[in-house]
């Protein structure tokens, strides 16, 4: 849907009636009890702007969102709207419009009271509250369904019904906390479209946690990597995905192969790693000198077959499991000392196996964070090579050593 190459701009619409220029979170911090899941959160947001939160289970993904919707009260720092604070202020104050992964709908209330519950509270007249709301209903595609229950609509409906209901009260800011996680995959994409849809036709300012890096990346303007309530990178979809600042964000971004090896040597910004039997040329990342390292590779990035002369990376791999994902194949091989290593291919290959495969070393990242460990045996990453949450293991398992 987004065109990466070039990442959305913000503000694309007019301003709306209590637009704001900049959102600020002000070293944002939140315990529970002992544990600090929070840690000086500090993150600008313009108004217009589609910014994700992506972080596995756990990272405090959803408590940055309750502290921003005043849902939880911070155990330090400041949220701003422009030059107003914020934080201090209850939820229904600061007039955010929320949509959460459970859709959280009165389930004995029409789709039409549901969605204009928040403009009764506000105590809107009646006869605009039902305009804004059949507006609302008909951006969502969902007037027909107005004087149904929750109970007799899809899932995908209801969720639009909960999106409805946070936008018709025309918040200045939309948080949403994995609205799209109970859906399935078909619809998932069909409202992932909606969603980029009514931000851009609205204007409005989105905050939006998942755990799905593809989601975030196709959604977002700028991304806010998360690990252990700690920002690891912001940036555009591009940047990210492009040069990842370690092995954690590069294992959200794709790389699925992360190895812990040592650099040797190197030269014009490159770094030569040896380890797990094999030696590797990549790209060398700040700080990279010799000593152990973590060298990131991306399976799609690995050819297979003979190789040319001048081919760079040569390894040989035993090929453990494939798996027929129509066009390519998504195979787990093993380097020579065990290390299970991923790859994606249109070459035919069959498990027993042994093959030769090779990297551009400009496809190769290394890393002076030492931190990652090589992915554990398992499957093949199923679904696109960066599909839903295929990073996450590998992140996780960096994050284990
Ligand atoms: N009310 C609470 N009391 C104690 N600990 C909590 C509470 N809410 C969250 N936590 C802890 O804070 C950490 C972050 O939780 P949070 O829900 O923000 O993570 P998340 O990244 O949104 O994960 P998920 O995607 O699973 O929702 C977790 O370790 C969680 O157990």
């Amino acid at each position: 849907m987004t065109d990466r190459t070039s990442p959305p701009g913000p503000v694309r619409a007019p301003a709306r009636e209590g637009q704001f220029t900049h959102l600020r979170l002000d070293k944002v911090s939140r315990r529970f009890g002992d544990k600090l899941v929070l840690d000086g959160l500090d993150l600008r947001i313009a108004g217009g702007e589609f910014v994700a939160l992506l972080g596995p289970s756990g990272c405090g993904k959803s408590t940055a969102l309750n502290c921003l919707a005043g849902l939880l009260p911070l155990s330090g720092g400041g949220i701003w709207l422009d030059e107003r604070r914020v934080d201090t202020l209850p939820p229904e104050r600061r007039g955010f419009g929320m949509v959460f992964q459970n859709y959280a709908l009165f389930p004995h209330m029409s789709v039409r009271r549901n969605v204009g519950f928040g403009l009764r509270m506000r105590g809107i007249a009646r006869q605009e509250a039902r305009a804004r709301v059949d507006e609302a209903l008909r951006l969502v595609q969902l007037a027909p369904y107005a004087d149904r229950l929750p109970g007799q609509l899809s899932g995908g409906q209801q969720q639009r019904v909960a999106i409805a209901r946070a936008i018709v009260i025309e918040p200045p800011l939309v948080l949403m906390d994995e609205p799209l996680s109970n859906l399935d995959a078909a619809l998932r994409l069909d409202m992932r479209t909606e969603i980029r849809r009514l931000h851009q036709s609205l204007g409005l300012t989105t905050v939006y946690v998942t755990h799905d890096q593809e989601e975030a990346l196709s959604l977002a303007d700028r991304l806010v990597v998360l690990r252990e309530g700690v920002v690891q990178q912001v940036g555009t979809p591009e940047e990210l995905y492009r040069s990842p600042a370690n092995p954690y964000v590069a294992g959200f971004m794709g790389y699925r192969n992360l190895f812990a090896m040592t650099v040797t040597g190197g030269e014009g910004g490159h770094a030569t790693a040896r380890g797990l039997g094999i030696e590797l040329t990549g790209v060398a990342g700040e700080g990279v000198g010799s000593g152990p390292a973590t060298v990131a590779i991306r399976p799609e990035d690995f050819l297979v077959g003979e190789p040319p002369a001048d081919a760079e990376n040569v390894i040989e791999v035993g090929v453990e499991v494939v798996e027929y994902h129509g066009r390519e194949l998504a195979v787990q091989a093993r380097l020579p000392e065990g290390q299970a290593l991923r790859l994606r291919t249109s070459t035919r290959v069959e498990r027993g196996e042994t093959v030769r495969v090779w990297v551009p070393k400009d496809r190769v990242l290394i890393f002076a964070d030492a931190t990652a460990i090589s992915p554990q045996p398992g499957p093949p990453q199923s679904g696109a090579p960066d599909a839903t949450g295929s990073g996450q293991e590998t992140a996780a398992e960096a994050s284990a050593s």
